[in-house]
C-alpha cells in the first residue's frame, strides 16, 4: 500500500482521538497554568484546581459566613477558585473600587442580566457604558424635580401601621388574661412595605401589596426561588449560552405569564408602554413627575426604560426589607439597645418634636441614637454580601501579593464589616452605642480626639461600603433607603413592642447575595402610649 494511502486510514481512525486528546491536553494546561498564577495566594484545599468549592458553598445558601471564616483563616486576601481571591481588607477593597483603579465589573455580573444579551446598570461590566447609562439615571434616583418621596413614603409607612392594627396584633384579654397571639412574619411584610414603596416612587401608586398582605402574584417567592441557581450559574459564564439556547428560552419567565418573575415583567412593560402612549397622545401633561416620568424623558430607548425601570424595583426591594427586618430582630435580642432607641423616640414624641402622622427624614436624621441604630443594622448583617467580583486588565498588587490581569476580586463582606481592629472586640455583636461612643471621643479636643476623628471617619467609610459608596457603582437609592429606615423605626417602635416569637428557633435563612428569611415571626404588641 501507498504510503499516503496508510497516512490517509491513520487519520481516517485516529483523527477523532487526536482532537479530543488536544483537547483535553489544552484544558490540563489551561487548568495548571492558572493553578500556578495565583498558587502563592492561601486558601481552602482544592480551590486552586477547580471551582467546586465556591459552587458548592454559594449553592448551600450561607456563602456570606463560609467566607468570613476564610477572611479569618486565611488572612486578608485568600483564593476561593482558580481565579478569584477573596479580599477583606476594608482599605484596598476601597482602592480596588475607587473610581480610577481600572478595574471593572467581571463576567459574574453577566448572570444576573435579566435580559440575557443586554445588560442594566446593574450589570453592565464595561466602565463607560455603565457610567452613561448612570448619567440618565441620576435625575430619576435623586429625586431632584420629582416632587417630594418623602410623601410617598409616609404614606406606606401610614399603610403599614394600619396593616399591623388589622392583622397582626396580638392582644390580652384584660377580665381573664387570655391572650390572642398573631405573630407578624417578618419575612414576608417588610417586603410588602418596600415593594409598595418601590412602586409607588417609580409608578405614582403602589402595587397594594400592604392592602392584599399576600405575595398575591407570586412574585416574591418566584424571585427568592431563583436566586439559588442564579447565583450558582453567574460562576460560570460561559454556561449562560444556555439560557440563550432556543431549547431553555421557553423555560424562562415572560410577560405573558400569569404569576411570578414573568409576571413582574409583564406588569413593568405595560406601565412602560402605557406611559409612552400616555406622552404621544398628550395625555400626562399633568402628572406628577415619578421616576418612570423621569426615565421615560431622558434620553433612554423605550427597552433601556423596561430594565432600568426593573432595576429600580428590584435593587430597593430586599435590600431595604432585609434592612429592616434584620435591625429590628437584632433590637428585639438586645433589650440595651432597644430600651435606648425607645427612649429617644418617646423623649422626642413627648417633647411634641415629632412631626404627624409621621416624623420628616430630617427630624430623624437628628436622632443620634436612631442613626446609630440604623448603621449598625446595616453593619451588623449588610443587605447585600455577595460576591461583586471585579476584574481588572493590568496585573495589580493586593495586599502585597501579586494578582494576574482577568483575577477576579470579589469582597468578604462579613469580614470586612467586623473587623475588629477598626469596630472594636465585640465587633460581632449588634451594638449601637459603639457609634454614640466613637461620636463622643471625637469630640475630644487635643491628640486623643483627633485620633478618634480619624477612628470615627474611618468606621463611617467602612459602614458605607454596604452601599459601596467612594466607588462609580455607589448605590442610587441609598436616601431613599436610609428615609425609609428612620420613618419606619420610629412609628414601628413609637407605636409597638416586638418580640421574636420563637428565640430558640427565630427564623429561617439562605444567603445569595441577598439574605432570604422565612418565618421570622414576630409577636407585636401595641404600646400604651396616648399618640
Ligand atoms: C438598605 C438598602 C440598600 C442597600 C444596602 C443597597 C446596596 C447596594 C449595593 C451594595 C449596590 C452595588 C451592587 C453592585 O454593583 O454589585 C447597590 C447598587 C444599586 N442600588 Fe442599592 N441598596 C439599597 C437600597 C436601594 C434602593 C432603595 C434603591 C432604589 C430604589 C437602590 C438602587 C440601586 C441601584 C440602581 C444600584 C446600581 C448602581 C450602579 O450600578 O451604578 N438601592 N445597592
Amino acid at each position: 500500500m501507498a504510503p499516503a494511502s496508510l497516512l490517509y486510514l491513520y487519520a481516517r481512525d485516529y483523527a477523532p482521538m487526536a482532537i479530543l486528546a488536544t483537547v483535553v491536553a489544552y484544558y490540563i494546561l489551561q487548568t495548571y497554568r492558572k493553578y500556578l498564577q495565583l498558587q502563592h495566594i492561601p486558601g481552602p484545599s482544592g480551590v486552586g484546581w477547580t471551582k467546586w468549592w465556591l459552587a458548592k458553598h454559594q449553592g448551600r445558601g450561607n456563602l456570606c459566613c463560609d467566607l468570613e471564616e476564610v477572611a479569618y483563616k486565611h488572612g486578608p486576601i485568600a483564593r476561593i477558585a482558580p481565579d478569584w481571591v477573596l479580599v477583606s481588607d476594608p482599605s484596598e477593597i476601597r482602592r480596588i473600587w475607587s473610581v480610577h483603579s481600572g478595574y471593572r465589573r467581571s463576567d459574574w455580573y453577566r448572570g444576573f442580566r435579566f435580559d440575557p444579551n443586554r445588560d442594566s446598570l446593574l450589570t453592565a461590566s464595561n466602565n463607560k457604558e455603565h457610567h452613561a447609562i448612570r448619567l440618565k439615571l441620576l435625575q430619576g434616583y435623586g429625586g431632584k424635580g420629582l416632587g417630594d418621596q418623602e410623601i410617598p413614603v409616609d404614606k406606606a409607612v401610614l399603610a403599614f401601621i394600619e396593616l399591623i392594627d388589622r392583622e397582626y396584633l396580638t392582644t390580652t384579654d384584660s377580665t381573664n388574661g387570655h391572650v390572642t397571639p398573631r405573630p407578624m412574619d417578618g419575612a414576608r411584610v417588610f417586603l410588602y412595605f418596600s415593594q409598595d414603596v418601590n412602586s409607588a416612587i417609580e409608578f405614582g401608586e403602589p402595587f397594594g401589596y400592604m392592602q392584599m398582605n399576600s405575595d398575591f402574584n407570586g412574585i416574591i417567592e418566584a424571585f427568592e426561588m431563583m436566586m439559588g441557581a442564579t447565583n450558582v450559574m453567574a460562576l460560570f459564564p460561559p454556561l449562560l449560552w444556555l439560557i440563550k439556547s432556543p431549547l431553555v428560552k421557553p423555560l424562562l419567565p415572560k410577560p405573558t405569564d400569569k404569576t411570578g418573575v414573568g409576571r413582574l415583567l409583564g406588569i413593568v412593560q405595560e406601565k412602560v408602554q402605557q406611559r409612552y402612549r400616555e406622552i404621544e397622545n398628550n395625555e400626562n401633561v399633568n402628572r406628577p413627575r415619578d421616576v418612570l416620568q423621569s426615565f421615560v424623558t431622558s434620553s433612554l430607548s423605550p427597552t433601556e426604560v423596561e430594565a432600568e425601570a426593573l432595576v429600580h424595583l428590584l435593587g430597593g426591594t430586599d435590600t431595604t426589607a432585609a434592612a429592616l427586618r434584620t435591625t429590628i430582630f437584632y433590637l428585639s435580642v438586645k433589650p440595651t439597645a432597644y430600651n435606648t432607641l425607645r427612649a429617644e423616640i418617646d423623649a422626642f414624641f413627648k417633647a411634641g418634636k415629632a412631626t404627624r402622622p409621621v416624623i420628616t427624614d430630617t427630624e430623624a436624621k437628628s436622632l443620634p441614637y436612631l442613626q446609630a441604630v440604623i448603621k449598625e443594622g446595616l453593619r451588623i448583617w449588610p443587605p447585600i454580601t455577595g460576591l461583586m467580583a471585579k476584574s481588572s486588565e493590568k496585573d495589580d498588587i493586593i495586599c502585597g501579593k501579586k494578582i494576574p490581569a482577568g483575577t477576579h476580586v470579589a469582597w468578604a463582606a462579613l469580614a470586612v464589616m467586623r473587623n475588629k481592629e477598626l469596630f472594636g472586640e465585640d465587633a460581632q455583636q449588634f451594638e449601637p452605642g459603639r457609634w454614640i461612643a466613637a461620636a463622643k471621643e471625637a469630640k475630644k479636643e487635643g491628640q486623643e480626639g483627633e485620633a478618634a476623628r480619624t477612628r470615627l471617619k474611618e468606621m463611617e467609610s467602612v459602614q458605607s461600603m454596604v452601599f459601596v459608596m467612594g466607588s462609580r457603582w455607589e448605590c442610587l437609592g441609598r436616601r431613599l433607603a436610609l428615609m425609609e429606615m428612620g420613618k419606619v423605626l420610629f412609628e414601628l417602635l413609637l407605636r409597638y413592642d416586638f418580640a421574636i416569637a420563637d428565640p430558640v428557633k427565630p427564623f429561617q435563612w439562605w444567603n445569595y447575595g441577598f439574605t432570604i428569611h422565612e418565618k421570622m415571626n414576630f409577636i407585636v404588641t401595641k404600646r400604651d402610649i396616648p399618640l
